[in-house]
């Protein structure tokens, strides 16, 4: 809860938080020196892109976010910066740049005060890709995932993710017995809500990140689409896995 809370009350709290939102994320780009990296796997795969380009990691806990950031997209584990926001949401980002991209991972849902909601949505709003995780083998909570990224990511009416933002969904965890197969995943976060999804790029990739299946197909689909000398991809990849 913020701090100021207990003594103003609910309608000032949402007040002090709108008005620094847009101080969150300065600290993290005054933390984090724009520059190149040493080489990696990740960091050439991304260097096409943008720069500054804002690929937001986002899903519940348990997801697989951290496991990405550090085994798969940093040069090292600790290249991975945790932010604490400069406000107290009781939220912590871990900040990445591969290249000139920099990636945002943070934990999406949980029992919040409804305001999370509007630090979502200034997350989505400002996000140039989104990766959704969703632990496939967590049947019980898929729901609450598909309506986490519903509520914030695509149906906020003054946030959420921009028109023509590619989303591209990771299914984790699909080497344990009860993950549910991608192509589940895909039916019930694409399939079933393509009106809120809107027409965007949009892929989902089943991935085991213990051993790295399917990470590289999946990244380098958000990174050629990124680039812009090869901006037509989305469309012809998503023509393709459109059914
Ligand atoms: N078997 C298996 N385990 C995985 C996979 N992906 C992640 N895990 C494990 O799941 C656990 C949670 O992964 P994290 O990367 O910490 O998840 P997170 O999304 O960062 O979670 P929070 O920080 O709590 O929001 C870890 O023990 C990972 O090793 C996968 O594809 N297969
Ligand atoms: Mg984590």
């Amino acid at each position: 809860m913020h701090p100021s809370a207990d003594s103003t009350g609910p309608k000032k709290t949402q007040q002090t938080y709108t008005q620094n939102l847009s101080d969150l994320f300065k600290p993290i780009r005054n933390l984090i020196p724009f520059g190149a990296p040493s080489s990696t796997p990740s960091s050439r795969l991304f260097a096409r892109v943008p720069a500054s380009t804002v690929i937001l990691v986002i899903g519940l806990d348990g997801a697989g976010k951290t496991t990405l950031l550090r085994d798969y997209l940093s040069p090292r584990p600790d290249s991975v910066k945790t932010i604490t926001p400069t406000i107290n949401t009781g939220i912590s980002l871990e900040d990445l740049q591969v290249g000139p991209a920099f990636f945002q991972a943070y934990d999406l849902g949980g029992c919040r005060p409804p305001y999370y909601h509007r630090f979502d949505e200034d997350l989505f709003r400002q996000a140039d890709a989104v990766i959704y995780m969703v632990d496939a083998a967590d049947r019980d909570r898929v729901m609450e995932a598909r309506e986490e990224l519903i509520m914030s990511g695509l149906r906020a009416n003054n946030g959420g993710m921009r028109q023509g933002v590619p989303l591209l969904v990771l299914a984790t965890k699909i080497d344990l017995e009860n993950g549910r197969r991608p192509d589940q995943i895909e039916t019930f976060f694409i399939d079933n809500i393509s009106t809120s999804i809107g027409d965007r790029p949009r892929n989902v990739v089943g991935v085991n990140l213990k051993t790295g299946e399917g990470v590289s197909h999946a990244l380098s689909w958000l990174s050629d689409g990124l680039s812009p000398r090869k901006d037509t991809l989305y469309n012809e990849k998503t023509a393709s896995t459109e059914k």
